[in-house]
């Protein structure tokens, strides 16, 4: 089974796994990356069973109109039945690595509005600790190097993600050679950071739901 076969799989056990949560007013958050874009290909099916979407990147944004789903801006959703998302790395609490495509403060924000937070990977992404992946925080690009620096004093190591923007208009720096024994205390750590916007760590708002792709059918995993 090819990595494509595995993220079709997955895509489609997600809409399988929100459908019974649907009814004609709700919203669904709909994260960013290749997986993602499966999972709105396969959305676009059940259109007609919800109301809207809203959108983690202005990419998934066009997906959805693409398809004829409408996006709602985020400001005027107070209440979301269920997001779904890709992710980059996810450890056995369901604690994540989120922001290899640079969405993850648009992500953040959709997750935490929402009532479930269902991800969805592949079995390539589990990991013991968190760390491999290069973990991506989002910067206020005038705040670069301050900021780098304060990321050194936390025994961080900053690398530019050169010629990147976000869709906030700001960069990011990939954190190299982590291994993350305390995830939430990570992540707060780095917030906590002036000049930093937020960080890929999915900890204090990790996901409800893992749904992981094996090439002998979708698992679901919970906390
Ligand atoms: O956080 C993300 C984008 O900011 C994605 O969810 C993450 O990078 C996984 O992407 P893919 O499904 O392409 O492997």
């Amino acid at each position: 089974m090819t990595q494509d076969e595995m993220k079709l799989a997955v895509a489609q056990a997600a809409v399988t796994y929100i459908q019974p949560k649907l009814s004609r007013d709700s919203i669904v958050g709909v994260g960013t990356g290749s997986t993602a874009n499966f999972f709105i290909d396969e959305l676009a099916k059940i259109k007609h069973l919800f109301e809207a979407a809203v959108a983690s990147s202005e990419a998934t944004a066009e997906r959805l109109r693409g398809h004829g789903i409408e996006v709602y801006d985020m400001n005027s959703v107070d209440q979301m039945e269920v997001y779904v998302d890709g992710a980059d790395e996810f450890d056995s609490r369901l604690n994540l690595i989120k922001g290899g495509g640079g969405a993850l403060t648009r992500e953040k924000i959709v997750a935490d509005v929402a009532k479930e937070f269902v991800c969805i990977v592949d079995e390539t992404k589990k990991v013991d600790l968190l760390g491999e992946f290069p973990l991506p925080v989002e910067v206020i690009p005038m705040a670069r190097s301050q900021v780098a620096r304060r990321l050194v004093q936390l025994d961080c190591m900053p690398v530019y993600r050169e010629g990147f923007v976000t869709d906030n208009g700001n960069i990011i720096l990939d954190l190299h050679g982590l291994e993350i024994e305390q995830p939430e205390a990570l992540e707060t750590d780095i917030n906590n950071i002036v000049g930093v916007v937020t960080n890929g760590l999915f900890a204090r708002r990790g996901a409800n739901v893992v749904l992981m792709a094996t090439p002998d059918g979708v698992q679901t995993l919970t906390r």
